[in-house]
């Protein structure tokens, strides 16, 4: 068994795996040294699932004593092995305090033409759903920040887009006005010309940001006809709802995916070694 831990810009999204197999996924917030500390020191698989799914995620003293001292002075009960992958450098630095902990970066991913500073969640993800349903690729990832990420039938990094994703650009007109409130995303496509402030806001992110994935759906296309795209990200499933009724065709060949950058660090030479550790 070993763990699988994505440093995202809201949140942490952990993948339990047995060897290839993804048996579990948990969403978490940023967790404490001390909660690094518990997590190596799981013995069990219950253990560890507990304290995952537990909330908020302080570790209960009690899940560990009795045995804690045999902990302490055994050499031979290693933690889980921890394969990371952040988009976070001030979160990572916290993760390096785990001891049986695996970084991945861009070597370890055998995509062509990757610029140095490109997210290692973007080449993740691209690398998973390349590997799964076929190149060309292209990976449109609503998280945080919502990106584009298009590899080739070679495997070379054709390029991408970075914006601001759905709950970012509410947050931000929030924040930033004086008289914007704090609006949900709806859970279905709102009336374009709307007459309330509400709506009003719903409809231009959400129907700008459609008209804007389907621009680059269709730039993709008439580069890679055959192209493949998958979607990932929290906003995944809202976003493609939206298109599906807004755009069907474009909706009919969406690959929607939550786990896009588990596949990916599963299909790294990391992981490899974790299977055979
Ligand atoms: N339970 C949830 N908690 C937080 N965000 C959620 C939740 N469910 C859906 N979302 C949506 O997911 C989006 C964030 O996506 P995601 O969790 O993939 O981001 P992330 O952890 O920052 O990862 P990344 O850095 O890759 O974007 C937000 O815009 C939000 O609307
Ligand atoms: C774009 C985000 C924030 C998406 O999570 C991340 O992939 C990142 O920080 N990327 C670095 C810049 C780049 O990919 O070009
Ligand atoms: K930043």
């Amino acid at each position: 068994m070993w763990l699988a831990l994505i440093i995202g810009n809201s949140r942490l999204h952990w993948g339990l795996f047995d060897g290839k197999t993804l048996c579990h996924t948990y969403d978490t917030e940023r967790l404490s040294k001390s909660f690094v500390y518990y997590l190596s020191k799981c013995q069990r698989l219950s253990e560890v699932q507990e304290i995952l799914s537990s909330s908020p995620h302080t570790p209960r003293q009690s899940l560990f004593v009795g045995n804690q001292q045999d902990r302490a002075d055994s050499p031979t009960t290693p933690s889980f092995p921890l394969l990371l992958a952040s988009v976070v450098p001030s979160q990572t630095a916290l993760w390096l305090t785990y001891p049986n902990v695996r970084v991945v970066t861009l070597e370890d991913i055998p995509l062509q033409g990757m610029y140095p500073t490109l997210g290692i969640d973007r080449a993740l993800a691209l690398w998973g759903a390349g590997k799964t349903w076929g190149f060309p690729m292209l990976v449109i990832d609503a998280g945080t920040a919502l990106t584009f990420t298009g590899a080739d039938a070679n495997q070379n990094l054709f390029g991408g887009a970075i914006l601001p994703g759905l709950g970012l650009q509410m947050a931000t007109l929030a924040e930033n006005t004086g008289q914007l409130p704090n609006v949900e995303l709806p859970h279905d496509l709102p009336q374009r010309f709307a007459v309330n402030t509400q709506q009003a806001i719903q409809s231009g992110v959400i129907y700008t940001l459609l008209a804007g994935i389907k621009d680059f759906v269709e730039a993709w296309w008439q580069s890679f006809p055959q192209g493949k795209i998958a979607i990932t990200g929290g906003d995944r499933t809202l976003l493609a709802k939206y298109l599906q009724s807004l755009f069907p065709e474009i909706a009919k060949r969406l690959i929607v995916e939550p786990n896009l950058i588990f596949w990916g660090m599963e299909k790294t030479q990391n992981a490899q070694f974790f299977h055979n550790s």
